[in-house]
């Protein structure tokens, strides 16, 4: 079993029969969800909100049962992935460009576990460039902006066109180097008016599994 794969099975153990759960997005969710479409044809009750139209169709082949989010005021439980983490419980997140509707399920949910691989556990955020989502219009103006705080933006691409989040906007990926006050960061890029949000995720998990190389698991709790 791989480690993202380890990480992923070992989240769903906190799923409970009832639960309302937020669904992440990308290769190491994908594990929890495809476990949790297991359990559901084995009769476990829960439903989902997806974090992206991938995950919707995933949900929706496995036969998890899905609740839109403006249909609900709280989700018990969130499993999603990182793609970089630190003591703090402070994430990087949006590699998949995911990060705004992750977000939103995120700050309703009553806990947020992160399901990682051994790789993405970090002293200091930063090395991956912190993705933030933009809108199309005047981008050239939001990037300039955003490399003004001090980081060296490029508009992610998708072969030769933009990349386009399922909001429709584009995604700056950008080098900041060590990031020291994530809150400070992160609330200073979403005051420029073209940014529509970013991936650091602040105050959000309370739990993150660890997938180890060697086959085994580390669980911390906030
Ligand atoms: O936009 C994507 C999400 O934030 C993912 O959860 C994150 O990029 C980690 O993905 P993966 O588990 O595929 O490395």
């Amino acid at each position: 079993m791989n480690a993202k794969q380890l990480a992923g099975e070992k989240a769903v153990e906190h799923v409970k029969d009832g639960m309302l759960l937020g669904l992440g997005t990308g290769s190491t969710v994908y594990w929890s969800i495809l476990k949790l479409g297991d359990l559901v044809k084995k009769g476990l009750n829960i439903k989902g909100v997806p974090t992206s139209t991938n995950t919707e169709k995933l949900a929706i082949n496995l036969g998890i049962p899905l609740v839109s989010l403006s249909s609900i005021n709280q989700l018990d439980l969130t499993i999603d992935g990182a793609d970089e983490a630190n003591r703090n419980f402070e994430l990087i997140k949006g590699g998949g460009g995911a990060l705004l509707r992750e977000k939103m399920v995120a700050s309703i949910s009553r806990r947020f576990i992160t399901v990682i691989d051994d790789t993405k556990m970090v002293t200091d955020l930063g090395e991956f460039p912190l993705p933030v989502e933009i809108i199309q219009f005047g981008w050239e103006l939001t990037l300039k902006q955003v490399s003004e705080l001090g980081s060296k933006p490029k508009l992610r691409m998708d072969n030769n066109a933009p990349f386009i989040t399922d909001n429709g906007n584009y995604i700056l990926d950008c080098y900041f180097g060590k990031i020291q006050d994530a809150n400070g960061l992160k609330n200073t890029l979403n005051m420029i008016p073209g940014v529509v949000e970013n991936g650091l995720f602040v105050n959000m998990a309370d739990t993150i599994i660890i997938g180890n190389k060697n086959g085994s698991v580390s669980t911390l709790y906030k």
